[in-house]
């Protein structure tokens, strides 16, 4: 299942693809019993998908990868050979995302992740409240209904949902760092001159560690923790070759179609939560009430409206609140539309919003670019899912890391406006990283 036979280019093939129900099974226990995933999504309120193998795998460079990935989908998808009354939830996804540059190398750590990649898995299993799903997807020379068959049957025999326990975290041997204090500073109060001297308002800058584990990464255990510590985010997994694996947590929906509907919203300015509800309720208010986190959510509430102009009609803006997760409270603002456009175009009209970028995007990329001194990669960038209808739910892939192994690679970053404090902005980076480092360190409990 870990190899890549079924991998055939979008050409004049038809597509196979054939559902069948299983035993309700929960994610972590799919994960344990059924081996390496090329990719998972687990949204809140939406199906959770784990793919094995890759019955498609479309890949694209370049300023055109979000036209050229639904292009080459698309023709995929014409060529289905699905029965009509196969269940909507099971119906075939491609799962994938791209990279945060349009001119990623794909080398380093990234090696194997190109600019764009998305996986239609040769081996499907979606799980909503209703039950369980497994669809196997064939593609090209090979592909017919007798040898999708084979695979329900040799999967079905392998199937086995009981939940296995969450083992211990592996342990942290070794933390290094791609930015120091001092260079975040220096960093960070360059960002601030440029913007002061009106070069830009806003620009996202952000940092990643390296991390060594006492033992191997397991991504069953990973998703697993961020489950339960982070119900309400996005849970993903991708690995576009064989190597590292790119997963997260993300609480920032890019956007969702579902019909004509579009999901959107801002995220963006960040605190701490209190020691007590007190104390929570303290930061929160100064969340609400602070003339620079206002600002700093307010020009990416407004951009994200300016970009959905383009692809969206009846754009609406709902009411401002703080967002709570486990580690840190942000500012949202829930941002809703219509829209007859592929979920993959809307997707290029809004990434990257000022919540990762900034403002004016060029200005904020090129400061972006001439100040990191680490690879963004996937990192902060489109991660997510779509179907034939050019439905589907994209994310934005923070709170993530790349894993291979025992090394495991978190980014953060922090919105830098001209009255950011380098320290302050240095602080919530490391809370940033929470999510991911909680995943792995030993605590006292352990
Ligand atoms: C860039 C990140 O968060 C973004 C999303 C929410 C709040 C943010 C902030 O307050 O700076 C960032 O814009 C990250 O988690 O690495």
């Amino acid at each position: 299942m870990d190899s890549r036979e079924g991998v055939a280019r979008a050409d004049s093939a038809t597509l196979v693809s054939r559902t069948v129900r299983v035993p309700d099974a929960s994610l972590s226990g799919l994960l344990r019993t059924l081996g390496k995933p090329t990719v998972v999504w687990a949204g809140p309120s939406e199906p959770s998908v784990a793919g094995y193998g890759a019955a498609v795998q479309v890949t694209a460079d370049g300023p055109d990868r979000f036209a050229a990935v639904r292009e080459r989908a698309s023709e995929v998808f014409e060529s289905a050979d699905r029965p009509a009354d196969a269940p909507a939830a099971a119906r075939p996804r491609f799962v994938g995302g791209f990279a945060f540059h349009d001119g990623h190398a794909g080398t380093g750590p990234w090696d194997g992740f190109p600019t764009a990649a998305f996986v239609l898995p040769h081996v499907q299993v979606v799980t909503t409240s209703e039950g369980t799903w497994l669809t196997v997807n064939a593609h090209g020379a090979n592909a017919s209904e007798a040898t999708v068959a084979e695979t329900i049957t040799s999967v079905r025999e392998r199937f086995d949902p009981d939940e296995r326990p969450v083992g211990r975290p592996p342990g942290v041997v070794e933390t290094a760092r791609t930015t120091s204090r001092a260079e975040w500073r220096e960093q960070v109060a360059a960002a601030t001159e440029r913007i002061r001297a009106g070069e830009l308002e806003k620009v996202v800058l952000a940092q990643a560690l390296d991390v060594t584990l006492a033992d191997a990464f397991s991504l069953p255990d990973a998703l697993q923790r961020l489950g339960d510590a982070y119900p309400s985010c996005f849970r993903f997994a991708l690995r576009p070759a064989d190597g590292a694996t790119f997963f997260g947590a993300s609480p920032e929906r890019l956007v969702t179609r579902e019909d004509a509907d579009v999901r959107t919203g801002a995220l963006a300015a960040t605190v701490g939560r209190g020691e007590t509800p007190d104390a929570d309720r303290r930061l929160a208010a100064d969340l609400r009430s602070s003339a620079k986190y206002r600002h700093e959510h307010e020009v990416v509430a407004e951009r994200i409206r300016e970009q959905l102009a383009d692809v969206a009609t009846a754009v609406e803006t709902g009411e401002r609140r703080v967002r709570a997760l486990e580690t840190v409270q942000h500012l949202f603002t829930p941002i809703a539309a219509s829209s007859d456009a592929h979920v993959l175009d809307l997707v290029e009209a809004l990434h990257p919003t000022p919540a990762v970028g900034g403002l004016p995007p060029d200005a904020a990329l090129r400061v972006i670019r001439e100040t990191e001194t680490f690879d963004r990669g996937w990192y902060a960038a489109p991660v997510g899912w779509f179907d034939a209808a050019g439905d589907g739910t994209f994310a934005v892939a923070l709170r993530s890391a790349l894993a291979d192994g025992t090394r495991v690679r978190p980014f953060a970053g922090a919105g830098i406006v001209a009255d950011s404090d380098p320290d302050a902005e240095w602080e919530e980076v490391q809370l940033k990283y929470r999510p991911i480092l909680d995943v792995f360190e030993r605590g006292e409990r352990e």
